[in-house]
């Protein structure tokens, strides 16, 4: 694959750095130019499909990166997601789809509505956007540095394959999809209601019992990507979010994660220094290295304690010694799990998995998993109630038609002919009604009998004269039980017109009937039945 070249990056070493603050203004990390939101560079944008023959490799499935104006689809997954290396068109752009010239927007502009900055990091901005096809609300988040060569980029890149790699867990952030154009990476994700940070700021006393949900949440997260040999280094409050149930933390910003067999080598990037172990400073990246992180984290948002980024206070947390006017203010069993978690040796630190032992972590676990039991089987409950009811109604049918079977048998019943009217749309003219219209064939015999006659479709409909049965509105027909609805007039009267040689033997669709739910209607009702008793006349 032929790889474009950028031009030469300016590049600084930014390795091993501390992070003073992250996302304000006195961060002494490198921080690239401010992103100009629409960039000056014109010229064409394309959405480029890489569907189907795409190939996951180190750098993604970015083919063809032969002009930064083109969007195209950044995707780790493989084949078996082929819509993750598709870029949607533009619902606003209704155009030759061999045409690549949309203008001077970016693809982001064109799919997205940017609604408010969520917030803003080291690397970039996110913004919460609605998506102009679904208008359904996304955060997006736009690399702010533009890539200053291959290995700069492949480095971004690499986020985007973190991102996917745990899109499916549940405390993991949800990744839609990602696309990099004019230079830039932009990421797709799902919307969270704010960070923990945000959340701390807001609240700032967190009953402690949250304070265990929290720690629960993230240490599902970080033991996923331990149980795959990869740290996180960049475990904050800011990487925490809270998802749209307002409950479930989610890890995000995958942005420093490393694989920890190559941990030691030049890959390794420290994240905020007031969240760092220690044996960083040495060059030393483990997973210890995230559980002290996480311990540290938990420390500010259990005693609303603003952590130090250097100084005299700073190394104190790092020897174990934990101001006591903060760390008195929480329940003895968090205080033993903190400082476990914030041990000097990253060797004597517990696992995530041992964490998750801990008793009450452990009852946690088990109480939500009863809960989990108690919804599947409410659902399952209610699900199984659907499957008997279409299973009694369907027994319903089985028995009469099981009872038809035998009076059939015994000679009472005669199913009806199996030709079925042809459906043809109605005319519109009156004139050529009479032509178009299918006419449908049958002797209708009521399933009761009420008087000793026979029952007609007359039993059924309204309305005085039963040849003009084209002109009746749709009939009412609820059971087979036939209802005398020629009011005022005796049954005798219509045993007379039958015993006359009136027969109904048709009945045209008119425009009440022509449509097929008439059809269905006239199907299902005792109106298939044919003549199911006739009964010997009998003076009343
Ligand atoms: N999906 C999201 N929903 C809501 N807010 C988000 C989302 N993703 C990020 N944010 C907000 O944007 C901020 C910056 O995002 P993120 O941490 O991914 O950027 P970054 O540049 O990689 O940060 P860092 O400096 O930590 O490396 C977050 O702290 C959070 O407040
Ligand atoms: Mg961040």
């Amino acid at each position: 694959m032929e790889m474009h070249r950028l031009p030469l990056p300016e590049l600084r070493d930014d390795k091993h750095r501390h992070k003073q603050c992250n996302g304000n203004e006195n961060s002494n990390r490198f921080r690239p130019p401010k992103y100009k939101g629409r960039l000056s560079q014109g010229g064409y944008v394309a959405v480029e499909n890489n569907n189907g023959a795409n190939n996951s490799q180190s750098l993604g499935s970015c083919s063809a990166h032969n002009s930064s104006n083109i969007a195209h689809a950044i995707s780790f997954r493989g084949v078996e997601f082929p819509d993750a290396n598709t870029l949607p068109a533009s619902p606003n752009v209704q155009q030759d789809a061999s045409s690549t010239d949309f203008g001077d927007q970016s693809h982001f502009e064109l799919c997205f509505e940017r609604l408010a900055k969520l917030g803003e990091g080291s690397f970039g901005e996110v913004f919460q956007v609605r998506d102009r096809s679904d208008g359904r609300l996304y955060a997006v988040k736009i690399s702010k540095q533009l890539f200053r060569g291959e290995q700069y980029r492949a480095e971004r890149l690499e986020e985007v394959r973190r991102y996917e790699e745990f899109s499916g867990h549940e405390n993991c952030i949800r990744f839609i999809r990602a696309w990099e154009q004019y230079d830039r990476l932009y990421m797709q994700m799902e919307l969270c209601r704010e960070s923990l940070e945000q959340y701390l700021l807001r609240c700032q006393q967190i009953p402690e019992e949250r304070i265990w949900h929290i720690l629960l949440d993230l240490l599902r997260a970080l033991k996923s990507l331990h149980d795959r040999n990869l740290i996180h280094l960049d475990i904050k409050l800011d990487n925490v979010l809270i998802g749209e149930d307002d409950e479930t933390c989610k890890l995000a910003d995958f942005g420093l994660v490393i694989d920890v067999d190559r941990a030691n080598s030049q890959h390794a990037t420290e994240g905020d220094s007031r969240y760092m172990a220690p044996e960083i400073l040495q060059g030393q990246f483990s997973k210890a290295a995230d559980v002290f992180s996480l311990g540290i984290a938990m420390l500010e948002l259990a005693c609303y304690m603003e952590l130090p980024s250097n100084g005299p206070l700073w190394h104190e947390l790092r020897r174990g010694i934990l101001p006591e006017e903060f760390i008195d203010k929480i329940s003895q069993e968090l205080q033993l799990v903190i400082k476990s978690m914030m041990m000097p040796d990253p060797a004597a630190r517990p696992t995530t998995d041992t964490l998750l032992s801990h008793p009450k972590l452990q009852r946690m676990q088990e109480n939500q998993k009863s809960l989990i039991t108690v919804s599947n089987l409410s659902r399952s409950f209610r699900k199984s109630r659907r499957v008997v009811y279409g299973k009694v109604c369907n027994w319903k049918s089985f028995a009469y038609r099981c009872l038809f079977y035998l009076l059939e048998i015994l000679h009472l019943y005669k199913p009806i002919s199996p030709s079925q009217p042809t459906i043809t749309p109605a005319p519109s003219s009156p004139t050529t009604f009479l032509a178009a219209v299918p006419r449908v064939e049958f002797q209708l015999v009521g399933s009761t009998p009420i008087t000793n006659r026979d029952c007609y479709a007359s039993d059924f409909l309204t309305g005085d004269d039963e040849l003009e049965l084209s002109k009746q509105e749709t009939p009412h027909v609820i059971n087979s039980t036939p209802l005398n609805h020629n009011q005022g007039k005796s049954r005798l009267d219509s045993s007379r017109r039958s015993s006359l040689g009136k027969t109904i033997p048709t009945l045209e669709l008119d425009s009440p009937y022509s449509n097929v739910a008439s059809l269905k209607l006239f199907e299902t009702s005792s109106f298939r039945r044919k003549k199911l008793f006739v009964l010997d006349y009998d003076d009343e």
